[in-house]
């Protein structure tokens, strides 16, 4: 596991930005070879959509072979609702980029059989050829997408009720009435996340700190299911000094030291060098 950490927020956001950008770039997405990409909401990834939505601006990026899958969406929840992972997805990310339509992936916790829609999930993930690069956040009790704490760590897409941590986390967003915070959602597992080629996780802030510790410096549980990714290939996190008060100053000190390192990984790739 690869640990980047940022001095705040906000050059977490831009370094999880540059990565993506870097990676979409190098593959060179074409029609016969799109680049799959698995997104995540919630205020965290805010920062690093504006960054990427820039970087499209600028000319840099263009996500016309770029194909997205979302973490999971509320159940019952109609998709016009400014809360529904819908309404995030258009308003902070995909109507500021090129991606075409159909796409962009997102559950549906309206259909009529719900089972069935999140196989069907399963299917056109696997039809794209599997995702290259799975974003994740994680709520504080460590819980990726919405695998609540004791979620299996080999779950495919499903139905999940939500714990009432997260129902509690998300009342934010619902003008801090819980009676609002939907009580179920539709998921991605653990083992989809884990199918991906690639992972990177965005954490930030202190509130979020323990859950890091459990996810580096502790073993794998399914009470903390971000700890799965320690099994993970090709997993990174990127997080905030906050995130990082739970950690041994040891850990800190190691992964600090690799930032150079880090760093090659999201330099601008039409920069010459000059020496
Ligand atoms: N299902 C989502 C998660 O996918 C997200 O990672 C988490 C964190 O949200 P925030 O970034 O607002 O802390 O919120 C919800 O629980």
């Amino acid at each position: 596991m690869r640990l980047v950490i940022l001095d705040d927020y906000d050059s977490a956001s831009e370094w999880a930005a540059k990565y993506v950008r870097n990676r979409i770039k190098e593959f060179n997405p074409g029609p016969d070879k799109p680049f799959v990409l698995g997104l995540p909401t919630g205020s965290t990834p805010i920062g690093m959509y504006k960054k990427l939505i820039q970087f499209h601006k600028e000319g840099q990026l263009s996500f016309e072979h770029v194909i997205t899958f979302n973490m999971d969406e509320y159940v019952g929840l109609a998709v016009e609702h400014p809360e529904s992972y819908h309404s995030y997805m258009w308003d902070n990310f995909f109507k500021h980029i090129n991606i075409k339509p159909e796409h962009a992936h997102i559950l549906d916790g309206n259909a009529t059989d719900l089972v069935a829609e999140c196989d069907r999930f399963e299917e056109e993930i696997k039809k794209v050829g599997g995702v290259e690069l799975f974003i994740g956040g994680i709520g504080p009790d460590g819980h990726i997408a919405f695998n609540e704490p004791g979620s299996s760590l080999s779950s495919r897409t499903r139905i999940k009720s939500l714990a009432v941590d997260t129902i509690l986390a998300n009342a934010k967003f619902f003008g801090n009435d819980i009676s609002k915070v939907p009580k179920a959602a539709l998921t991605v597992g653990v083992g989809t996340v884990m199918d991906a080629r690639e992972v990177m996780i965005v954490i930030t802030g202190a509130h979020k700190s323990f859950a890091l510790y459990k996810a580096v410096e502790e073993g794998v549980s399914h009470m903390w299911t971000v700890s799965a990714f320690q099994y993970h290939k090709k997993c990174t996190i990127v997080c905030d000094e906050d995130a990082t008060l739970e950690l041994r100053v040891k850990t800190v000190k190691y992964f600090k030291g690799l930032m150079e390192v880090h760093n090659q990984l999201v330099k601008d790739l039409d920069v010459k060098e000059t020496q």
